[in-house]
């Protein structure tokens, strides 16, 4: 038998998979196939989620695991912060460790336990890095520029201004402070040009809208890559903190700490200099609601008939966290 949990960090929710637990190791193919099967396929688990997160052994000098991320169409993902922030809370609780290194698809990250939001929603912080203007980085094709901060794209919005940034995976990010600007409607057809055959970003891209809400507080939404709408998205809202920052509007600044706000709770995040680059904390929950035994040969088959499913308890204690949260603002 083996165990599959349902995670979500701001209910941007995976299943993560312990490859440890496992008498014989998936391959990267049969990882891809479950998870465009049991997110939201013909065997769609516990009504889908937004991908799985692969953990592993790492061969790397002390590092204590290692995370990749697969969205739920399939596709892998460079980084998932949200996700990285369940891997931590799962590892931490396998070892008895509170601060470690998690390796991730292009660098080795620190991550550790940070303050708990509300009893029984645990806080956990992450590093984002490595962090990239370079257009080339995302990659994103834009005649003779090799970077875009906060200027218009001809041809995709007359108004909105975009920067564009990989954490390391790839971010178009608009920040306003009028939220008028904005529309989930409007933020939905862009995604989905950008994610369909585009001039600019051949492999796609997540967009993030970015509203100023006041001095250190912004709301974040996201349309994502490999996904489509998600609840909220860990590297979309460090993103937008640092494309926030970095346009020193005066209310936020390097080393201050944000809160962040979007459809699935909250998260808060710091942005870093260090030296000619940036590193980003992005800090908050991460939520397991349930708990699934299943024999490996029905994994393989993606056959949950056969499996136990049990509800942690912990969905309802983060609901009302997220609850008082608006109350309180
Ligand atoms: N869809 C993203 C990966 C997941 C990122 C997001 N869930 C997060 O928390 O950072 C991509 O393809 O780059």
């Amino acid at each position: 038998m083996t165990k599959l949990l349902r995670v979500h960090g701001s209910e941007n929710s995976f299943f993560l998979l312990d490859q440890t637990n496992l008498q014989q190791k998936m391959t990267q193919n049969e990882l891809i196939e479950l998870t465009k099967d049991i997110t939201h396929g013909t065997n769609e688990l516990l009504g889908g989620t937004d991908g799985v997160l692969v953990v592993d052994d790492s061969t790397h000098s002390g590092v204590l695991g290692s995370m990749e991320v697969i969205n739920s169409d399939g596709s892998i993902a460079s980084m998932c912060g949200n996700g990285l922030r369940t891997v931590t809370r799962y590892l931490g609780e396998k070892y008895a460790q509170d601060e470690f290194v998690i390796e991730t698809q292009q660098s080795d990250l620190q991550v550790g336990r940070a303050t708990d939001f509300a009893p029984d929603v645990q806080g956990f912080h992450v590093e984002i890095s490595p962090v990239n203007f370079e257009l080339s980085s995302l990659p994103m094709n834009l005649e003779g520029k090799s970077e875009l901060f906060n200027e218009v794209i001809e041809g995709l919005s007359n108004t909105l201004k975009f920067s564009a940034v990989s954490v390391p995976n790839p971010h178009l990010i608009s920040i306003e402070h009028d939220e008028n600007n904005f529309s989930r409607e409007l933020l939905g057809q862009i995604g989905e040009c950008l994610n369909g055959d585009n001039p600019w970003f051949k492999d796609g891209v997540n967009v993030s809208f970015g509203t100023v809400w006041g001095p250190h507080e912004i709301f974040v939404q996201t349309f994502e890559r490999g996904v489509g709408f998600t609840n909220a998205c860990g590297t979309g809202m460090s993103a937008a903190s640092l494309v926030w920052t970095m346009m020193q509007d005066g209310m936020t600044n390097f080393g201050e700490l944000n809160t962040v706000y979007n459809p699935g709770g909250m998260v808060q995040t710091r942005i870093n200099r260090q030296g000619d680059g940036y590193t980003i904390d992005l800090i908050g929950n991460a939520t397991f609601t349930h708990e699934i035994e299943i024999s490996e040969l029905d994994l393989r088959q993606h056959s949950f008939n056969r499996s136990k499913i049990f509800e942690t308890g912990e969905e309802d204690t983060y609901k009302q966290f997220v609850d008082e949260l608006y109350i309180r603002r």
